[in-house]
Parts: C-alpha cells; sequence; structure tokens
C-alpha cells in the first residue's frame, strides 16, 4: 500500500474559526460551481468594462485581505452589461490566496480550487445612495471572481506586489494612485453568474457574482509576496497573511448560469 499523504488546511482566523453563517441564509458565498449543472443562458450579454485608472485611490490592509480603493464619487470606473440591469461602480478591490499552492481560492469549479481568487466590488448608484447602502440592499452589489493560477509573471500585478512591503501590517496605508484593474482581466469573455452573499462579515445576501471562467497566470514570486503580508498590526505577534478565504457554503436552491455554451 503506498503511503498517502492527506493534505488538508485547518483555517484558524477568528474570522472564519467561528464559521459565521448568516442565520437561515439561503444564499451564500463562496459556493463550488459544477460546469455540467450551470445553464446557459442566451439573454445574457456581454459583459462591458470601463475603469479610469485616475479613480485609484490607495492600498491598505485591512486585517483580512489588501484592498486598493477608488474614488466611487462618480460614473468613472463602471461595469455594465453581462446580467445586470444598470451601470455599478468600482469601489474596490482585494485578494483571497492560501498559505501553499494547492489552495487558497474562495469559488471551485468542479471541485478545482486555484492558489488564489480577486474580487473586484461593485455597487448600485441606481438603488443605493451609497456603497455602505449598497451591501444591505438585494442586489446592491456586483463582485467580478477572477482565478489566479500559477504560471507566468503577471506584469500589471507587480505593481500592485512592489507596494505590499508597505502595507505589510494591520491597518497600514499607502498612496496608490493610476492603476487600471483591467489589466487583471483575463480577456476571454466567458463567465458564469449566480445571486449570492458577501464571503466575509456581513455576509449580506446582497451580490450578484460574476466569476469569470479562465484566470489569470501568476508567478511563484507574486504569490509569495502576498503570503508576506501579516493580518497583525505592528507590534503584535506576527500572523502571516495566508488562508484568508470562507469555506464553501450550500448551493441550496440555485442555479448558476453561464454566458457560454
Ligand atoms: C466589500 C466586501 C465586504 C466583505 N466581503 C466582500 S467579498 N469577499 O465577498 O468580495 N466584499
Ligand atoms: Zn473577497
Amino acid at each position: 500500500r503506498e503511503n498517502c499523504l492527506v493534505t488538508c488546511h485547518v483555517n484558524v482566523h477568528p474570522l472564519w474559526q467561528s464559521e459565521l453563517s448568516v442565520s437561515g441564509g439561503t444564499r451564500q458565498s463562496p459556493i463550488n460551481i459544477q460546469w455540467r449543472d450551470s445553464v446557459y443562458d442566451p439573454h445574457l450579454k456581454p459583459l462591458k468594462i470601463h475603469y479610469d485608472p485616475t479613480t485609484c485611490l490607495y492600498i491598505w490592509n485591512n486585517g483580512y485581505s489588501f484592498q486598493v480603493e477608488f474614488d466611487d464619487s462618480a460614473d468613472k470606473s463602471v461595469i455594465m452589461g453581462g446580467p445586470l440591469e444598470n451601470h455599478y461602480r468600482l469601489k474596490q478591490f482585494h485578494f483571497h490566496w492560501g498559505a501553499i499552492n494547492e489552495w487558497g481560492s474562495e469559488h471551485m469549479v468542479d471541485s478545482k480550487v486555484y492558489p488564489a481568487e480577486l474580487h473586484l466590488v461593485h455597487w448600485n448608484p441606481v438603488t443605493s445612495t451609497s456603497f455602505e447602502e449598497a451591501i444591505m440592499e438585494n442586489n446592491g452589489l456586483v463582485v467580478i471572481g477572477v482565478f489566479l493560477k500559477l504560471g507566468a509573471h503577471h506584469a500589471g500585478l507587480q505593481k500592485l506586489v512592489d507596494a505590499l512591503p508597505a502595507v505589510k501590517h494591520k491597518d497600514t496605508i499607502v498612496e496608490f494612485d493610476v492603476f487600471d484593474p483591467s489589466c487583471l482581466m483575463p480577456s476571454c469573455p466567458d463567465y458564469w453568474t449566480y445571486d449570492g452573499s458577501l464571503t466575509t462579515p456581513p455576509l449580506t445576501e446582497s451580490v450578484t457574482w460574476i466569476i469569470k471562467k479562465t484566470p489569470i497566470e501568476v508567478d511563484q514570486n507574486q504569490l509569495e509576496e502576498f503570503r508576506m503580508l501579516l493580518f497583525t498590526s505592528a507590534g503584535e505577534e506576527e500572523k502571516r497573511m495566508v488562508d484568508n478565504f470562507r469555506p464553501l457554503q450550500p448551493l441550496m436552491n440555485r442555479t448558476v448560469r453561464s454566458s457560454f455554451r
């Protein structure tokens, strides 16, 4: 009998330790996307993305991830089309990743897990007057999920990676101007979409998820730079910021639609 090594991870970050799940939640995220169960919807339009690089403000470490914030005071960086009835404003993007390349993404595709996942968070300025309000609204938010896989160096991501040492500790911030997050999008237009929730508190069921089918490639050094960040503030005992992903949630009575056959 060959001895097999069962590798698994134990998520110990306080946030996920108690595995907060909205009591009675019926549309929680993340989920495992079963390709064969997804339903092609010919009415889904191509997603249209218009980001203005000058709306980029700063990067900060919020104790769960590193986050790039945008000026959302006008319709300058917006998405529309796809499953959406109107335009949504980009508010921020952030990532989730693992301690090693074997896991890290929040969503999975046919139980395949990626080493990291990018989330671009947008809110609906037609039905809400602020991002904070949109978080509480049904379909107030749209999050685009992009999988990261180990491969070639990603030149666009490197500008972000070079800034990470400046936000090593929780609640640190660094100015980051003129960055176009479109460079983090795969060229393939295909996506899945389903109704879900935020994956970190307040876990509200206000998100239309758009998960890109094709991952982007990043190299080992870039992933290792993510893993150099800390959950902890300066002066505290250091805890590396890794495995900041929520466990899979039940699909319950939901159908995942695909934009492609
Ligand atoms: C804005 C926000 C808060 C919490 N969680 C998320 S996430 N991970 O679902 O994109 N986004
Ligand atoms: Zn996220």
